[in-house]
């Protein structure tokens, strides 16, 4: 299976910011902010008549003042816009970590997408993240995660977009979520086996950070990466609900020094403390202190 889980640089998705690409202040805003990753929106966040000068400040942006130390992806108009072949040819001009694909209905427009990028020389590094906000994308979310592994690798990862999908479903916004969990839930399985990584959707009420706070912890729980965020101040409840807690390292450590002493060296399963310990509990150990060690080089860069 194709799985791009070890070889990428920066899988650390707790805090997914999304700026519109018009907004040249909040643009220069990122710099200073302790998100994991910016979405440089060029959809739905920018006035038709505004795309082109949208563009240009993103091309300005990624060639004066590029993101450092943070995944950088841009979000096109869907294809078959009067916008997506300029926004795409803006995206290889820029050449970001990702392009975020909106409203993907089927593995159709992954390859697509990948097939314009090898057309274009494009690197490989530059991967295709895929909103699935339709409800033909979540029927077909399988399909289109499937689609990673014949368009030349690129798909890295799903983004939920829940106000598309509340308004193509007639689901009511409420706290709980309790009739989009269904359709989530189907979302992550599908991200999950074809190794994609799984963003929950925003949050508009950018000011109640306690029903934030709420909506970051379910989606954890339910098995998603991180969260797409709208206004930095969600950005700290992010990091926290999706990040690790001083116990989970202490027992990654834990783990990690156990399997490395000798003495278990032609065992899989071991016991620590009275719990049984497998090697698929250091694997899970390995990427969580690896996430450690690249919040910590962060922070070193941001201070
Ligand atoms: C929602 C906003 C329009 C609110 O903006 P504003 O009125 O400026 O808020 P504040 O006064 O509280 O802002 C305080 C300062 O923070 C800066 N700011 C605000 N938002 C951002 C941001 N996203 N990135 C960087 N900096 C930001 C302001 O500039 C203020 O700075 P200062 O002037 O120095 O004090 C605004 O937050 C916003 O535009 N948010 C992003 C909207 C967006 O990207 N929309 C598209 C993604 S949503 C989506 O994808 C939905 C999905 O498709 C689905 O279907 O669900
Ligand atoms: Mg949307």
């Amino acid at each position: 299976m194709v799985s791009f889980a070890d070889d990428h640089p920066s899988r650390l998705r707790r805090s997914i910011l999304s700026v519109p690409a018009i907004n040249v202040r909040a643009l220069e805003k990122t710099h200073g902010l302790a998100c994991d990753a910016v979405i440089f929106d060029l959809e739905d966040s920018v006035f038709p008549d505004k795309k082109a000068e949208a563009r240009d400040n993103l091309r300005r942006f990624f060639t004066e003042t590029p993101l450092v130390g943070r995944e950088a992806v841009i979000r096109v108009n869907e294809i078959g816009s009067d916008y997506f072949a300029e926004d795409m040819a803006a995206v290889i001009e820029c050449r970001p970590d990702a392009v975020l694909l909106p409203k993907v209905d089927g593995p159709d427009v992954v390859r697509a997408v990948a097939d314009l990028l090898a057309e274009a020389d494009a690197s490989e590094s530059l991967r295709i993240w895929a909103m699935i906000e339709t409800p033909l994308g979540v029927l077909n979310a399988a399909q289109i995660a499937a689609s990673g592994r014949t368009a030349g690798g690129r798909l890295d990862s799903f983004v939920v977009g829940l106000n598309d999908l509340r308004k193509a479903t007639g689901v009511v916004p409420e706290p709980g979520r309790t009739y989009l969990v269904p359709f989530l839930m189907q979302v992550i399985l599908a991200a999950r086996a074809y190794g994609l990584d799984a963003i929950d959707s925003v949050s508009n009420d950018f000011r109640d950070l306690e029903v934030f706070g709420r909506e970051c912890l379910q989606g954890r729980s339910m098995g998603f990466d991180g969260k797409m965020l709208i206004h930095p101040a969600q950005i700290e409840g992010a990091n926290r609900h999706f990040g690790f807690s001083p116990e989970a390292v202490a027992e990654a450590r834990m783990i990690v020094s156990a399997f490395a002493d000798p003495a278990t060296a032609a065992l899989n399963v071991i016991n620590v403390d009275g719990r049984m310990i497998e090697r698929l509990h250091l694997d899970e150990a390995e990427k969580l202190l690896a996430k450690i060690a690249i919040i910590e080089q962060r922070e070193g860069k941001l201070s």
